[in-house]
């Protein structure tokens, strides 16, 4: 038998880091959605107890690395599920990106899984587990639109953002986000986003609310490292974008766009700095 899911890319339309904690991680308090650029995963079952993945991207890791492997492993293992698994990553969303491919993948062949092998686990369990691998995979278990706090993993989901286009651009470097992190001074941050506001604008439907409230403070550490980071910033709003913001730690930087006759022109102008560009929907 075979299940196919598909693992779509997250943004944060605002992106707030409260404090240090103890154990080394960032408490944040985060607006996320989802937008139309997925991965599509196939999960098949093996009859020996292996894991396989392939993919069509030369450029990320089949092995234990994977983050999809490690779900499969950790679906295994906590469910002495004795079968194997072949699993097969049509990537489509950009790596180490900011976009949380990976964490996506990860979330998609937990739910693939709880499907191929008839587990019925829970969402609220499918999530916990998710948090074992990374603190974006609980959000893109269930996707939507949601505010994340604690490391990423404490959700409160929300009503999705007014409709409009997503038009994402990755300048061609590649960012760490434990890097970034690390670089973050949480004590001296310029300037925290609104999150109450953010919140306020989706509620109310205020599209124009909603782009001047865009913000994420690891632009602060990001834009610094990487100087076309925000120069695509600069040109994306100088295109016309109706709010501009890089999404997590980067590189990505997206713009939302309210009028379908000005998406051509901004696609178009950023062609011209990378080669990186989607001109996509929200997933709502
Ligand atoms: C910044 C964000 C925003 O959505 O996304 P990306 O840029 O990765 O897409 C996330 O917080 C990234 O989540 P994720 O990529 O799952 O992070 P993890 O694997 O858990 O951690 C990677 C590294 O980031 C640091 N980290 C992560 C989350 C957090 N709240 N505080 C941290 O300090 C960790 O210390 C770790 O060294
Ligand atoms: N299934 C996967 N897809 C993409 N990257 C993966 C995957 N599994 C592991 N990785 C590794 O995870 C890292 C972060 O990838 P990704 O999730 O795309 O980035 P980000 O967290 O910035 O959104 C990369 O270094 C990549 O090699």
């Amino acid at each position: 038998m075979k299940v196919f899911e598909k693992a779509p890319a997250k943004i944060n339309l605002s992106l707030d880091v409260l404090y240090k904690r103890e154990d080394g991680y960032h408490e944040v308090e985060m607006v996320m959605t989802m937008v139309d650029l997925a991965d599509r995963i196939e999960m098949q079952e093996l009859p020996r107890d292996t894991i396989i993945i392939s993919s069509q991207a030369g450029y990320i890791p089949l092995d234990e690395k994977n983050l999809a492997f490690q779900a499969a492993r950790l679906i295994k293992d906590r469910y002495d599920v004795k079968q194997g698994v072949y699993i097969h990553l049509d990537k489509k969303i950009p790596v180490a990106a900011g976009l949380a491919g990976g964490s996506s993948d990860a979330a998609a062949t937990l739910r693939g899984l709880n499907r191929l092998w008839r587990l019925n686990i829970g969402t609220e369990e499918l999530q916990r587990l998710g948090a074992e691998l990374g603190s974006d995979v609980p959000f893109c278990v269930t996707g939507g639109t949601a505010v994340a706090r604690g490391r990423g993993e404490k959700l409160e989901p929300i009503e999705a953002p007014p409709q409009c286009w997503v038009v994402l651009a990755k300048p061609p470097i590649n960012v760490s986000t434990s890097e970034i992190y690390g670089k973050l001074n949480a004590q001296e941050i310029h300037r925290h986003p609104s999150t109450d506001r953010v919140l306020a604008a989706i509620r109310e439907k205020r599209f124009d609310e909603l782009c001047d409230e865009l913000g994420n403070v690891l632009e602060e550490v990001t834009l610094k490292l990487y100087p076309e980071v925000r120069q695509l910033k600069e040109v994306m709003m100088r295109l016309g974008a109706d709010g501009v913001l890089m999404s997590g730690s980067g590189p990505t930087v997206f713009g939302l766009v309210s009028k379908e006759s000005k998406v051509a022109r901004i696609y178009n102008g950023l062609r011209g700095f990378c080669k990186d560009v989607y001109a996509v929907r929200l997933l709502t």
